[in-house]
């Protein structure tokens, strides 16, 4: 059994043809997936439905077992924009999740100090957001979305506005703090380069429908050395390919 598993799932927005149309597809316990397609081909909408956050017109989403009805503390989540509270300080945007649920105890709290130094913020709990860069922002928002170790993480394009030297340091931020918790991860991209690095396996979107899911044969754990070599490029040429044959 496959520890999320999306079944002939379709979704159709009023008025629209449909946005998600018959996508299968099985995700693997402490697994890295990435949902790569061109703009519009239906991730973000197949992530919200992965999220419980839209109900499929028919199939079925199923977690650990159980039918997906509604998002919970088996998720975490971060989208595109960090998504801070301006009115909260790091710390307290870090323990939002746990806040929502109850009151955060003194563990809570060490674990939040823990992920920010971990994240390169030890200095910053007590900052707001505003006296943030953007990339430390996002970095909180990595922060929130790890706190409660939920099995499952749910990443749509979240490092898409940094800048490529911030955004390779976050990748390997999230790899090993993911490969640390056991997190079963599905990350949203377009591009090529960053699905081939962060994933296990990438599954390829397109009108739709998922019309490939390639393994990932690089070593692990990852370091940005690999992506100057042979064998890096070799995949992102392959996994392009797939993409051209798909639109074809
Ligand atoms: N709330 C909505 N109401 C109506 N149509 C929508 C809505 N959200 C998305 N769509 C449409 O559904 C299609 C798929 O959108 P979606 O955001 O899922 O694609 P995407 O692959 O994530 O795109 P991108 O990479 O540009 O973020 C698009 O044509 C979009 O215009």
């Amino acid at each position: 059994m496959a520890f999320l598993d999306i079944e002939q799932v379709v979704f159709t927005y009023p008025g629209r043809s449909p946005v998600v149309n018959g996508v299968d597809w099985r995700m693997q316990a402490g697994d890295f997936h990435c949902l790569l397609g061109r703009s519009g081909c239906g991730k973000t909408t197949l992530l919200q439905l992965a999220a419980g956050l839209l109900r499929p017109q028919s199939g079925r989403i199923v977690l650990s077992g159980g039918e997906l009805a509604a998002p919970g503390p088996q998720l975490g989540f971060m989208f595109q924009a960090p998504t801070l509270l301006d009115w909260h300080r790091v710390l307290g945007n870090v323990l939002l999740p746990v806040s929502l649920q109850r009151k955060p105890t003194p563990q809570d709290e060490a674990r939040a100090l823990q992920l920010l130094r971990q994240l390169g913020l030890a200095g910053h709990a007590h900052d707001y957001p505003r006296q943030l860069s953007g990339g430390q922002q996002s970095r909180v928002a990595l922060a929130r979305a790890l706190i409660l170790e939920s099995p499952l993480l749910l990443l749509d394009e979240p490092f898409a506005a940094l800048d490529a030297i911030t955004r390779a340091e976050l990748q390997d931020d999230l790899l090993r703090t993911c490969r640390e918790l056991g997190t079963t991860v599905l990350f949203v991209t377009h591009d090529i380069n960053e699905a081939v690095y962060l994933g296990d396996r990438i599954a390829l979107m397109q009108g739709g429908r998922i019309v490939d899911d390639i393994a990932i044969t690089l070593p692990a754990p990852r370091t940005q050395a690999l992506r100057h070599g042979p064998a890096f490029n070799e995949i992102c040429a392959r996994v392009r390919a797939s993409m051209d044959r798909a639109s074809a």
